[in-house]
């Protein structure tokens, strides 16, 4: 085991302590004797298999059959969960025909942040992840199941649905993607039509063609962002089925690893033997996991918030200096679109997860004797699946990659340290995802140009107002501000600065996606301006220093100067209309972005 991941682990044990205690206590408490219906009075349980069919009812009468809960993302928003309609009947054909049942617990919202990029619905986004929690919660608390199905795959969808399933940790959950769209006209030739665009030389035919070539069919939309990253990590987290992420949709193979997996929660139920809950695979080496597979591949930035909250449902104090002192050691072995140019069909096609994680175990970056949906051990997932005569098999995945400009061995890594750098000075604290930056583009020094929304950088840009090396600072973006949303499309106007030859890099309080990628931007810095963060004395001109290589963020200005600088007054919000108003209370709750901006963590970490 690398050193720096020993230490890393066992000091986020020893912070953990109390809080980990306290969720294993609450996860005994509900693991009851027998299946948890049987704890119900007979009205409820009446309820609770009125609808099922005949054979159903008689199965959930008896107290020796597995009743699996599907919790489900399914809707036609995204094109990644469009394909999870047809699992629940997959799903409990499987069950039926080994005697088990599985029913349909409850749905949860999804947002695709494709859709509302740019849009008011975006301030919504994060506020979605809390919500995908509480109704996950609410579809699990029925308490009539002996294990559960997560499907989902997007954003704020798979962090919501570990966060509500973790609140459960008493049971076996298997999470069960659906895989990637097939590759399209390529996002770096998706990219460059926005940069035309954004300069008045596309038109917006051509815009919207090559936007709909890229993004055409059922499935995940195919750049390594914050979805692919989502079932990358759960797969490394050992919570799905070997090689499960990155089979395409609608593929004999995509149902077959759908049937298994509900085949595989029903036989992790205590009846059936091999009792593994969710909370004995979710401990502080599977968070670590976790954030070694992120940095290893340049995953989400968002992830810098979604696995500490995720960590503090299972009771685990992840936080920030963990993963930039993990950052120094796992070097960067993929290289996928916005790092590089291949994209996650190609990744897979190369050598994909099973090749990833072999590499990590053999060069001792993640925790091998680890629980997992398939039992013990994480080398289990050095095998892919495939279908022999119809029947599902695995066998050991490639020991080469098959393409070195997309995924490498330990011994010729990309970089020998992974993509994603803790920014700090007297602005803050935040994250930059410094694998998709250029070396001759990490660090700048330049100019400051103030923004209180996208909308007004955008229009700068048009008036030809930002010419000139740049750091744009927008702020006023943070969770209790506007609900952090990410603030994607300010990628092509800074692109194309960039690509002007001016030094260019963005600092906010908010968020940005993780498609996005070229341009240096210290994002999440917390404290946010509204919460009176060093953001809000800045003043247009103030020269600012974004350094990707050693983390700096400072404004050059006399530190007496400074600390007597005024904050600026608080612009106007508007927190009104596309729903946002239903929101306030959330955003009032979130803890700060150095804290995953969550509305739970108080009640999580039981500081409320
Ligand atoms: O974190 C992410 O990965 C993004 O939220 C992603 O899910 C979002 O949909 C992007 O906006 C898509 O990229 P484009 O907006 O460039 O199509
Ligand atoms: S990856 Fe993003 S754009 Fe694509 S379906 Fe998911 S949320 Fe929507």
């Amino acid at each position: 085991m690398h050193p720096r991941v020993l230490e890393v682990t066992q000091r986020i044990q020893a912070r953990s302590a109390t809080t980990r205690q306290r969720y294993l206590d609450l996860v005994q408490a509900a693991a009851s004797k027998g299946p948890h219906r049987g704890t119900l009075p007979c009205g409820n349980l009446a309820h609770g298999v009125a609808a099922c069919g005949e054979s159903d009812k008689q199965a959930l009468r008896l107290m020796n059959q597995a009743n699996v809960a599907i919790v489900s993302a399914y809707n036609d928003m995204l094109s990644a969960h469009q394909p999870l309609e047809r699992f629940p009947e997959l799903i409990k054909d499987a069950l039926r025909q080994i005697g088990s049942v599985g029913q349909f617990a409850g749905g949860v919202p999804a947002m695709c942040d494709g859709v509302t990029q740019g849009e008011p619905g975006m301030e919504l986004s994060l506020a979605s992840r809390d919500v995908i929690a509480m109704s996950t919660a609410i579809a699990l608390s029925h308490n009539m199941f002996d294990a559960a199905l997560c499907l989902g795959v997007c954003d704020k969808i798979v962090p919501g649905l570990l966060i509500g399933a973790l609140r459960f940790g008493h049971l076996p959950v298997v999470f069960v993607p659906a895989g990637p769209m097939p590759t399209g006209i390529s996002n770096k030739e998706k990219a460059a039509v926005r940069q035309l665009f954004a300069e008045g030389k596309a038109t917006r035919e051509e815009l919207l063609a090559s936007e709909m070539a890229s993004y055409h069919a059922p499935g995940t939309c195919t750049f390594y962002g914050t979805a692919n990253t989502n079932q990358l990590l759960v797969e490394v987290m050992g919570l799905h089925l070997p090689g499960a992420s990155f089979v395409n949709p609608n593929t004999s193979l995509r149902d077959e690893l759908t049937r298994e997996a509900a085949r595989q929660a029903s036989r992790l139920t205590p009846e059936n033997g091999q009792y593994v809950p969710m909370a004995k695979i979710v401990d502080e080496r599977a968070m670590v996991n976790a954030v070694v597979a992120l940095l290893a591949t340049g995953g989400s930035t968002n992830h810098t918030l979604h696995l500490l909250a995720i960590a503090q449902a299972a009771g685990i104090q992840l936080n920030w200096q963990d993963m930039a002192d993990l950052s120094e050691v796992v070097p960067t072995l993929a290289r996928i679109y916005p790092n590089g140019q291949a994209d996650i069909n190609h990744f897979q096609a190369a050598g994909g997860m099973s090749f990833l994680i072999r590499q990590l175990l053999d060069g001792g970056l993640l925790h091998e004797d680890v629980d997992t949906v398939v039992g013990k051990g994480l080398r289990r997932y050095v095998q892919e699946p495939f279908l022999d005569a119809g029947r599902l098999v695995w066998r050991d995945g490639p020991a080469a990659s098959l393409d070195e400009s997309i995924l490498r061995p330990l011994d010729r890594p990309f970089s020998p340290e992974g993509g994603l750098r803790l920014m700090e000075g007297n602005l803050g604290r935040g994250v930059m995802k410094v694998s998709a930056v250029a070396p001759e583009h990490q660090v700048v020094e330049a100019p400051v140009r103030i923004f209180h929304d996208q909308a007004s950088l955008a229009a700068a840009f048009k008036a030809g107002e930002l010419e000139r090396d740049l750091v744009a600072v927008v702020r006023f973006q943070g969770p209790r501000a506007n609900g952090m949303p990410e603030l994607h499309k300010l990628t092509p106007f800074l692109g194309v600065l960039q690509d002007r030859g001016f030094k260019v890099a963005l600092v906010t309080d908010g968020r940005m996606s993780g498609a996005s990628g070229k341009v240096p931007a210290a994002i999440h810095v917390s404290p946010e301006a509204l919460n009176g963060g060093p953001l809000a004395r800045l003043r247009d001109g103030d020269i600012v220093r974004v350094d990707g290589t050693t983390g700096e963020l400072r404004v050059l200005v006399d530190a007496a100067q400074w600390d007597a600088r005024p904050l600026v007054e608080t612009p106007a919000i508007d927190g009104q209309g596309m729903g946002r108003e239903l929101f306030a209370f959330m955003r009032q709750a979130f803890s700060p972005a150095e804290q995953g901006a969550c509305s739970f963590t108080a009640e999580l970490n039981g500081s409320r």
